[in-house]
């Protein structure tokens, strides 16, 4: 394992830090942003516009820090799930989602994760660590389709709202100028309401989406913990303080479970909670994991359920399945390959 420091996934800032180290003039960390954020290059020498004393200076200390998926899984549908390396004996997973009218990433943040919900396969695996910003921003550079990509969401392994300093960096290497460039409106972080939403809603404009999964607190805690912590109450209240009538869009996540949540009660009880929030509410399958006695909700059933929102003026959609073959639950190839390494 290299002990060199990883320019991919540094800001602007950070690599003026570099510049000024290394005895550059200013502008060449806008270079070097250029190099590894525009040209995406793989290697320090390629950075040519950089003296090659200068270049075999950086080498000694730094690498670019891309590094390619370790293993794949492709769906019938085109879905592909990649794994990649995040440090010794981890992995994390990123699932590539081509459409007619886009190509969307499913990204993770963390490796395990703290939250422990019920229904969720990474929750099972507990917490190890925070991806670093070169760990997240690798699954997009390294992808094999990156030239192809037009939309992320920060759906897959891990709560990004819990690694707020790396995720924000990573946000602004995709939407600042010097970076992909991207718009903000390419991209939605989903929470389960962590501890880093207010920052997020105060120093974003990127898309949100909320994990709800009940409108009852009650129901909600015995899927998912960090009800105790962070209610759902507090999450709508603090969202209903900013404008998502424009450009940037809330929306929330409702995985409908068989018996559980997916009565014509619930249906009302949740238009009801989110009338007064500009939204769209996606349902979701719910995708079985081992040893958990949850079941997905039948489709005529979801399909009223969404009726009974539509019709009570909250926009809901049911998502539609992609990759069901290999999808399995997130969180599933990287525990496998886990468990093979420690074998
Ligand atoms: C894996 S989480 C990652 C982002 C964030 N931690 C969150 O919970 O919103 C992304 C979405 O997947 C959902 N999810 C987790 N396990 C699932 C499963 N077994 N089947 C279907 N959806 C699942 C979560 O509820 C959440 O809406
Ligand atoms: S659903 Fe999200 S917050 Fe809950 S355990 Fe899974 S990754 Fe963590």
């Amino acid at each position: 394992m290299s002990e060199k420091k990883r320019l991919l996934g540094m800001t602007l800032n950070e690599l003026k830090a570099v510049a000024a180290e290394a005895g550059l003039p200013g502008f060449a960390a806008k270079q070097m942003a250029d190099w590894l954020y525009k040209k995406r290059v793989s290697s320090i020498d390629e950075m040519t516009n950089i003296s090659l004393a200068k270049r075999n200076w950086l080498s000694d200390s730094y690498e670019i820090g891309k590094v390619p998926p370790v293993d794949f899984q492709k769906s019938v549908d085109g879905t592909i799930k990649y794994l990649y390396p995040a440090g010794p004996g981890n992995f994390v997973e990123s699932v590539y989602i081509p459409t007619s009218d886009r190509a969307t990433l499913c990204v993770s943040s963390q490796v395990g994760c703290k939250m422990n919900c019920l229904f969720c396969m990474t929750g099972k695996q507990g917490f190890t660590k925070n991806l670093s910003a070169n760990e997240i921003l690798n699954q997009i550079q390294a992808l094999p389709e990156n030239d192809e990509l037009t939309n992320l969401v920060f759906m897959g392994m891990g709560e990004p709202l819990d690694n707020t300093d790396e995720l924000f960096k990573v946000l602004e290497i995709l939407t600042a100028p010097y970076g992909y460039a991207w718009s903000p409106k390419r991209i939605t972080v989903s929470t389960i309401g962590a501890k880093g939403l207010k920052r997020f809603l105060d120093e974003s404009d990127c898309h949100l989406a909320v994990s709800l999964h009940s409108p009852y607190p009650a129901e909600r805690l015995s899927l998912m913990s960090v009800e105790k912590a962070f209610p759902m109450h507090g999450v709508l209240d603090l969202i209903r303080q900013y404008d998502f009538t424009h450009q940037r869009r809330v929306s929330f996540e409702y995985i409908v479970f068989k018996g559980l949540n997916d009565s014509v009660q619930h249906a009302k009880a949740l238009a009801g909670l989110l009338k007064d929030i500009p939204c769209r509410v996606n349902l979701i399958r719910f995708h079985a994991i081992p040893n958990v006695p949850l079941q997905t909700s039948d489709l005529s059933k979801m399909e009223a359920f969404r009726d009974i929102l539509n019709d009570r003026g909250v926009t809901c959609t049911i998502r539609a399945s992609r990759g069901e073959d290999i999808f399995a639950a997130c969180g599933m190839l990287s525990t496998a390959k886990k468990e093979k390494e420690n074998k």
